[in-house]
């Protein structure tokens, strides 16, 4: 029986904008997504009974059919036609409904996995496309690096970049649906839209100051007034000296940027007496 290993990398926004509600009730967004060196190990292994079989180090993850790798292995034993049986053990180090695309990075990294491992030679391409009909961010975490994201954010454009700075996240102990998030937020009332084009620029120049004042989430306050323990947190990340501080995503994840590492390790240190849940990590 043959065995295979895939990392899922967590992502983050370095910008997330909102331009629409759209008549499918998504929304349009512009967002630049980034994937951090933070990851959930998924070992898939061959069963002899045509199966799926999910186990978890966590031990509130589901692990039927609400679980996207149960999911993603569905989906893709249906569309190649498929008649064999999957054991996928996964390991996961991301932190749940935090706004860093845990469980789509696991989806997306369970396509790569299978496509690997039974030999169906589909591409990058087809296999985002597979992986738009479990959710919006598991396109991008098919590829990941740097991408733009556009549509509900399976719309992507690949950027040739290696931006090369610290990533400091911290997650407090809430869940935030991004539903709901959505659902609150009020395009009307966004002041300052995130540039998508200017964001680009400031990675291209490697310039750390301005990439961070590039950064911007417009569901930023959306989930600051559901949960403002999460502003307090932002707040503490510029109190240390970070340069750039943002929320990802939907949140609650609060991220802080530097491109020094004795800064990186100071904020690190010094946020972990406001939050348990702290990572000193590295964009890729
Ligand atoms: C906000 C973001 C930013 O990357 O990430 P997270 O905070 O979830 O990590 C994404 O837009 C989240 O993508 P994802 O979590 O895959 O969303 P989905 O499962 O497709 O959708 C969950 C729900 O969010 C809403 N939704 C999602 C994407 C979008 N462009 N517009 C929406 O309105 C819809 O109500 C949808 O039913
Ligand atoms: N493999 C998985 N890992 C984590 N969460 C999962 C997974 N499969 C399904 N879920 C469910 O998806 C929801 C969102 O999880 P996650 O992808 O971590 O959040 P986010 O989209 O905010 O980054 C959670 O409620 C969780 O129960």
């Amino acid at each position: 029986m043959r065995l295979l290993i895939e990392k899922a990398k967590a992502k983050i926004n370095l910008t997330l904008d909102v331009k629409y509600k759209r008549s499918d009730g998504y929304h349009e967004v512009e967002m630049i997504m980034q994937t951090v060196d933070l990851y959930d190990r998924l070992v898939f292994q061959e069963r002899e009974r045509d199966e799926i079989v999910l186990t978890c180090n966590m031990p509130y993850i589901p692990l039927d059919d609400r679980n996207l790798v149960y999911r993603a292995a569905e989906l893709i034993k249906r569309e190649f036609a498929i008649h064999k049986g999957i054991h996928v053990h996964i390991e996961k180090k991301i932190p749940v409904a935090a706004g860093l695309a845990g469980g789509s990075s696991d989806a997306a990294a369970t396509l790569r996995g299978l496509n690997q491992l039974w030999q169906l030679g589909a591409t990058y391409e087809e296999l985002e496309n597979v992986g738009a009909s479990i959710g919006s961010d598991v396109p991008f975490c098919i590829r990941g690096g740097t991408a733009v994201a556009r549509g509900r954010g399976e719309i992507l454009e690949h950027l040739p970049i290696q931006p090369n700075f610290w990533v400091i996240l911290a997650k407090l102990p809430i869940s935030v649906s991004t539903a709901e998030v959505y659902r609150k937020l009020n395009i009307q009332s966004i002041a300052d839209h995130p540039s998508a084009i200017g964001m680009i620029h400031a990675l291209k120049s490697g310039d750390i100051q301005q990439i961070s004042g590039c950064l911007g989430n417009v569901l930023e306050s959306v989930t600051f007034e559901m949960h403002p323990e999460v502003a307090v947190l932002k707040n503490q990340f510029l109190k240390f000296g970070a340069p750039g501080v943002l929320m990802s995503g939907s949140g609650p994840t609060v991220f802080a940027i530097t491109d020094r590492e004795a800064k990186a390790v100071r904020i690190y240190h010094a946020i972990r007496g406001y939050s348990r849940d702290v990572f000193l990590t590295r964009c890729w």
